[in-house]
């Protein structure tokens, strides 16, 4: 069972966008927070700078949409070259026909839960995606503390991917570092956002060697990964 980490340019100093993909050498993606102070209380970036983000470096970038009316805009996050974009449930108004249109034009489609919004009413949707994006934190900054009380919620997503035998990676994204992320693989997630834990360190590319060792080494011993 393959593990990703998705370095957080949330936590990033953003005069220095393409240094700072660089010096988290290793990452899987690069995980891309955007925000319209309409849909969460933050402004961050927009097509432009995912347009000249891709241009810039070579790790493929997942766009996490913390944007309203994502049925418009999001189709736009893709011709501007993210390989994943993903809309929140609660902002898309046709999530199906979203998900197909954003896997049309080449991206992987994917679907963000806030934490009060629940996997089920999701369940028959799951095939028309390439990943799920359970927060582990209020949507909106970076550097918060991990909520303990989604773990079941991982669980249960984890539980449905299985039953559907659907191939769909499970992302988590608020609070993952050393302290939380084994918690979150052991739960089932295998996508791994982590922003302050990057680029708060040191060194960057260090921290995403250890995140990936110590996601590895709890999808070894997790009960949803033996089953496989
Ligand atoms: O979507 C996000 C916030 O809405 C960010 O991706 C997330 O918070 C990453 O930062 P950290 O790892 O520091 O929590
Ligand atoms: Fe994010």
């Amino acid at each position: 069972m393959a593990v990703q980490i998705n370095p957080s340019i949330l936590s990033a100093d953003f005069a220095r966008l393409a240094e700072e993909a660089k010096a988290a050498e290793g990452a899987d993606w690069l995980h891309v927070d955007v925000m319209d102070n309409h849909f969460v209380p933050n402004l961050t970036l927009g097509v432009p700078v995912v347009e000249s983000l891709a241009r810039a470096t070579e790790i493929p970038l997942d766009c996490h949409l913390m944007i309203e009316d994502a049925d418009r805009w999001a189709p736009q996050y893709v011709e501007a070259g993210a390989g994943s974009v993903t809309f929140h449930a609660e902002a898309a108004a046709a999530p199906v026909r979203l998900a197909r249109e954003i896997r049309a034009k080449g991206a992987r489609a994917s679907m963000a839960l806030k934490p009060a919004t629940p996997i089920e009413p999701y369940e028959d949707l799951l095939p028309e995606l390439d990943m799920v994006l359970i927060m582990t934190v209020e949507p909106g900054f970076g550097g918060q503390a991990f909520l303990d009380i989604m773990l079941p919620k991982i669980r249960r997503t984890r539980e449905l991917i299985t039953k559907h035998g659907l191939e769909l990676w499970l992302q988590v994204d608020g609070g993952v570092s050393a302290s939380t992320i084994e918690r979150c693989a052991d739960a089932g997630a295998d996508v791994f956002v982590a922003g302050s834990a990057v680029y708060g360190a040191e060194d960057p590319a260090e921290a995403v060697r250890a995140l990936r060792d110590q996601a590895r080494s709890a999808t070894a011993t997790a009960a949803w990964a033996c089953a496989h």
